[in-house]
């Protein structure tokens, strides 16, 4: 597991594009039949990945956690970025389809991942925070019946906003918030740009309370998106390029704009889960 420290807004303006780089990029997220995870001392987010394609993959807590296995301290959300995959938690196997995810709480040992079909194999994408108590483990599906252990998102957590005039058309879909999926401190959603909209998170946001780390992808080889992070009147740029994650200090901006469209997953972790709990920085205000 890689780690990575804090960093102080101080520090963090005086960085060249290289050492932005190394502190908040995460690259090769994906990597056939390996499970990758970053920590970063922020919040003490695990950021990461299980891609099983030959082989199933087994969760093992590694030194780093100094723990029995890796659920003992912590809870975990899934989402499915690639094709049709299997994940079995103590025993029992949930059949995760591209785009739905799973909430995994604290306390469940043993996680393994496979693909259905080693030629289109699952991308599981993972966030890991510090847990204080279990919450039920469930899968999560964008639409269809709820059954047990199995969740469908509301129509209140896929929120549509922005508009093609200002390039930021999107829809929030929230898979793991209050109300809607039970978590410690975890929050996680997927949100999609239209067609000819390049631009999320404008008007920019900041939440002292929360850090938030991103996933870009659905872009082709030669696309690209400028992701913006900083203090709002110190903002740099990360180019980052399909399937690469940025990790976002409470005290930074993080928005981007695409040379196309494209679809991210965002996941929060802190102080609180309140969604709206942000501070706006109004477009003028910006720098
Ligand atoms: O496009 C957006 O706007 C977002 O998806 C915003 C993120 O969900 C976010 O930053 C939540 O704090
Ligand atoms: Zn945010």
């Amino acid at each position: 597991m890689e780690l990575r420290t804090a960093a102080s807004p101080r520090d963090v303006k005086h960085y060249t594009t290289q050492r932005l780089r190394e502190e908040f990029l995460i690259q090769n997220v994906f990597v056939p039949d390996e499970i990758r995870l970053v920590y970063s001392h922020i919040d003490r987010i695990i950021t990461g990945s299980a891609t099983p394609a030959e082989k199933e993959l087994k969760l093992v807590a590694g030194q780093e956690l100094r723990a029995e296995y890796f659920l003992q301290r912590r809870e975990m959300g899934v989402i499915n970025i690639g094709g049709p995959g299997c994940i079995c938690v103590d025993g029992r196997t949930f059949e995760v389809a591209p785009r739905e995810g799973m909430y995994i709480g604290m306390g469940k040992r043993d996680i393994t991942f496979s693909s259905t079909d080693k030629e289109n194999p699952a991308k599981f994408y993972i966030n890991s925070a510090p847990a204080h108590t279990s919450y039920p483990t469930v899968l999560i599906k964008r639409e269809g019946t709820p059954e047990e252990d199995v969740v469908i998102i509301k129509e209140e957590n896929k929120v549509e906003l922005g508009s093609l005039e200002q390039s930021n058309h999107r829809t929030i879909c929230k898979y793991i918030l209050p109300g809607q999926v039970e978590s410690c401190q975890l929050e996680m959603g997927m949100t999609s740009l239209e067609p000819g909209s390049v631009w999320n998170t404008m008007p920019c946001h900041t939440h002292d309370r929360r850090m938030e780390v991103y996933l870009y992808f659905d872009m082709p080889e030669d696309a690209f998106v400028m992701h913006y992070m900083g203090e709002p009147q110190e903002t740099r740029h990360i180019v980052m390029r399909n399937e690469e994650a940025v990790i976002s200090p409470s005290w930074s901006i993080h928005a981007g704009s695409g040379s196309r469209n494209y679809t991210f997953i965002w996941g929060m972790v802190g102080e609180n889960q309140d969604f709206d709990d942000m501070d706006g920085i109004r477009n003028e205000d910006i720098l």
